[in-house]
């Protein structure tokens, strides 16, 4: 049996989480998947490595039977047949509440980009989901105001998204070593909610984020079809839609909802961690993959329509469902030109993607359900879905999904202060316990915040000239973030900016990158 040790300081009704079955059920966990995770892990560098010698990533010729033979996936169930509308947020007592009033069809509740995993964030989310499960979920603000779920609110399917495989959790150590976050976070709400779920006709629900091959999709479904068998659930219970959001899962799609076939759900076009990947797989390729000012890279560019495009036509090949991504604008209650401005812009990107067929799509505000929930009604009629576009004229070949250089845009000094203010805002956030900010409007979360810093590495690296005819180069982003310190010197306490501006200089100007700012960001938290 694992030794499983509980590090973290208290939490208010951890009890009920860090049980002796729940833990002895995360040792299981950790002794059976624990080793390949850290092998898949390693086998990520050596395709970086191969695709960086090679400066291109193909199709797997290996699993060419995988991509040209008849299967599907499972069918959907009852309540995952719909998805017109979710919203995404974090697990924050409050906002969970918010969500599940929001008239959404689903709430990604998340554990991941959304959340910084303080441990009383990781410990208060799970008390949050179970009270979810059970109708127990009620909240009195500090100003009084008495939050629940209405009574009259429409059923919202929770899917709750665990960490990615890469990142640790300090405050669990089984056998001697940090527990694996991702274990963490699937095995406590599976252990306390899946059966709770199905007396109640849903069932345990996962997004998958950040993978890169169809062998850790494997990892998550021999995770699964275990966690089944211990709880004696039926095989297949578990569903579970993976983000395709890094460049090499883009040419793995097929191949990971084949492995994940008895469990699988959909895909979902993680379109802010896909722009942070292919930053970082070719952050040294050369100028072909230096991308414009991030403001200006948009879904339209061929690269992104490429990837979109793909996802729909391997999703509904296989009957799985095609979930879009997050526009980023947010509406603010107080400001009807903001909120007219994100509206626009969501319903732009909703109406595409409703028009490319995709089943679904998110939205980050509440606020933001009607639109969303207009342009797919729509677009379905009667119908729950369109799963019945096959999309069989689209053709991607590996080569549009590396179309790079064709992406429209400048590089301008605004772009790259911008980079650096929002980095340095965003990472205060996330320092402070927010994995989840508006920032200029915008939703900045781990994955923008990432799109920001890889962006910086790889200009000063790839020594790129602005518009303004200036040199991108580490003194230069020094200086700019030195004056964004000065800027932001009233705004944010002194200690939390100083961390902040020391950790955005240690993860965009490292001379080897940081495969994640969040590893070097939980060396700064308790
Ligand atoms: C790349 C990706 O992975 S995207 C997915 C991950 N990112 C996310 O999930 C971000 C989700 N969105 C959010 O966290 C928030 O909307 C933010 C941080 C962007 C903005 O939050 P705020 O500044 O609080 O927005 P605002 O003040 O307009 O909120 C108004 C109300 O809506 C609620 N609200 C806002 N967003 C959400 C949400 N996503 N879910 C539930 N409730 C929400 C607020 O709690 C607030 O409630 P109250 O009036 O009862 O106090
Ligand atoms: O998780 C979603 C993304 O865009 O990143
Ligand atoms: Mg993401």
């Amino acid at each position: 049996m694992a030794d499983v040790r509980v590090l973290g300081g208290k939490v208010d009704r951890a009890e009920e989480v860090l049980t002796d079955d729940a833990l002895a059920f995360l040792g299981e966990l950790h002794e059976r998947f624990a080793a390949t995770r850290d092998e898949l892990l390693e086998a990520r560098k050596a395709r970086r490595e191969e695709a960086k010698r090679t400066g291109k990533l193909g199709f797997l010729p290996e699993t060419d039977k995988v991509r040209t033979s008849d299967w599907q996936v499972a069918p959907a169930p009852a309540d995952l047949t719909d998805r017109r509308v979710e919203i995404t947020g974090p697990t924050e007592r409050k906002m969970a509440i918010n969500a599940l009033n929001s008239g959404a069809k689903v709430w990604l509740a998340d554990m991941e980009d959304a959340n910084t995993p303080h441990w009383q964030n990781v410990i208060s989310g799970q008390v949050n989901l179970a009270d979810a499960v059970r109708g127990k979920l009620e909240f009195t603000s500090p100003e009084g105001k008495h939050y629940a779920v209405r009574a009259d609110a429409p059923p919202v399917t929770v899917v709750m998204r665990p960490r990615g495989w890469h990142l640790p959790e300090r405050h669990l150590e089984i056998d001697g070593r940090p527990a694996v976050g991702a274990l963490v976070d699937f095995g406590l709400h599976f252990f306390h909610n899946a059966k709770a779920l199905l007396e109640r006709g849903s069932g345990p629900y996962y997004y998958l984020p950040k993978m890169e091959s169809h062998r850790e999709a494997r990892l998550w479904n021999d995770v699964f079809t275990y966690a089944e068998e211990r709880l004696g659930i039926e095989h297949g219970t578990v569903r579970a839609t993976v983000l395709i959001e890094t460049i090499p899962a883009a040419f793995e799609m097929e191949e990971i909802l084949y492995e994940l076939r008895e469990h699988a759900s959909g895909l979902n076009a993680g379109r802010w961690d896909y722009l942070f990947s292919l930053i970082k797989y070719f952050r040294d390729a050369g100028a072909d993959f230096v991308l414009p000012d991030r403001n200006a890279v948009t879904m339209t560019a061929p690269f992104m329509r490429a990837y979109t495009e793909l996802l729909v036509r391997t999703c509904h090949k296989r009957h799985a469902f095609a979930m879009g991504g997050m526009a980023a604008f947010i509406p603010n209650r107080r400001d009807p030109e903001v909120t007219k401005t994100a509206l626009d812009k969501v319903r732009q990107d909703k109406q595409r993607e409703a028009n490319d067929g995709f089943d679904g799509s998110w939205v980050a505000h509440p606020d933001l359900v009607p639109v969303c929930q207009e342009i797919f009604d729509a677009k379905l009629g009667d119908r729950p879905n369109q799963l019945n576009r096959t999309r069989e004229e689209v053709a991607v070949a590996a080569e549009d999904l590396l179309n790079v250089a064709a992406t429209p845009g400048e590089k301008t000094e605004a772009g790259l202060r911008s980079a650096v203010d929002v980095g340095v805002r965003y990472l205060a956030s996330w320092l402070g316990g927010n994995g989840a900010a508006a920032i200029h409007n915008l939703m900045e979360d781990a994955a923008t915040a990432e799109i920001s810093r890889s962006q910086v590495w790889q200009w000063v690296n790839n020594g790129v000239q602005l518009s303004n005819g200036e040199t991108v180069t580490a003194d230069l982003v020094r200086k700019v973030l030195d004056e964004t310190r000065a800027e932001l010197a009233e705004q944010i306490p002194a200690e939390q900016l100083d961390t902040a501006c020391e950790l955005f200089g240690a993860v965009a100007l490292a001379d080897d990158f940081p495969d994640f700012l969040t590893l070097p960001a939980y060396e700064r938290i308790d």
